[in-house]
């Protein structure tokens, strides 16, 4: 298990020009997958939920360094769009390595769960000087001022459609945007990137 999961971080990690397909709609059989995965490191392994999504995020923030480089990002800066659970985790902790790693991420963050955890994560963010923006961007806003968008907003298994008040306008944002979306799904499973049609097309399947 261990091993399996270095495998897929590690071939995140190397791929350079990664083309994957945003994905709202899983594949029944990897969510399945993806959970027993979890199980395992949980009940097995004794993994903390801490732990995973310190991996997640760390694991994601490296593979989006790994693919946009300073250099292709400029002096733009990185919107992290986080969800109201584990996803979302992930997303202040990705957030919050990119600054590590020398990038200007940004948050938006419209739902905060009630959390220790979540707290934690947030304060750490705030501590390390990661803006969180009080309202989304506009989409014009949105292509001339950031490279990207990280969608943590939702992971496997917990949503449950449709797409709440909350976080119409970021999915809305997320589909019309042409700057590349990216996304992970588990702290083991990572589904890079890129908008395309597809992301477009699955968005409206939700
Ligand atoms: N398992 C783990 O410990 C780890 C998980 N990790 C990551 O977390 C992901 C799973 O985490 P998760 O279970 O917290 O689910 P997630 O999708 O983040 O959020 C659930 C929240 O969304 C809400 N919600 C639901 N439907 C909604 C809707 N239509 N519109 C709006 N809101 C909606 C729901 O609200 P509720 O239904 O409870 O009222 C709840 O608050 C997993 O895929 C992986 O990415 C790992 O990286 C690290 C370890």
């Amino acid at each position: 298990m261990i091993q399996r999961h270095a495998t897929l971080i590690h071939a995140l990690l190397v791929a350079e020009n990664q083309v994957v397909f945003m994905r709202y709609i899983h594949i029944e059989q990897e969510e399945e997958e993806a959970i027993s995965i979890d199980q395992e490191l949980f009940n097995d392994y004794r993994f903390s939920v801490d732990q995973l999504i310190e991996l997640a995020g760390l694991s994601c923030a490296t593979a989006i360094a790994k693919t946009y480089s300073m250099e292709k990002v400029g002096n733009k800066s990185i919107l992290v769009i986080c969800g109201p659970g584990n996803n979302g985790g992930d997303g202040l902790v990705c957030a919050r390595h990119l600054k590590v790693l020398g990038y200007k991420s940004v948050i938006y963050y419209p739902v905060r769960t009630e959390k220790q955890l979540y707290n934690s994560l947030t304060t750490q963010c705030t501590n390390m000087a990661v803006p969180f923006l009080q309202m989304l961007p506009e989409l014009s806003t949105v292509e001339c001022t950031f490279a990207l968008i990280v969608d943590a907003v939702f992971g496997f298994s917990s949503f449950k459609p449709p797409v709440r008040e909350a976080f119409v306008a970021s999915i809305d944002l997320m589909k019309k945007a042409t700057v590349p979306v990216v996304r992970y799904v588990t702290a083991m499973r990572f589904q890079c990137i890129d908008h395309s049609s597809h992301m477009r097309k699955n968005v409206e399947e939700t």
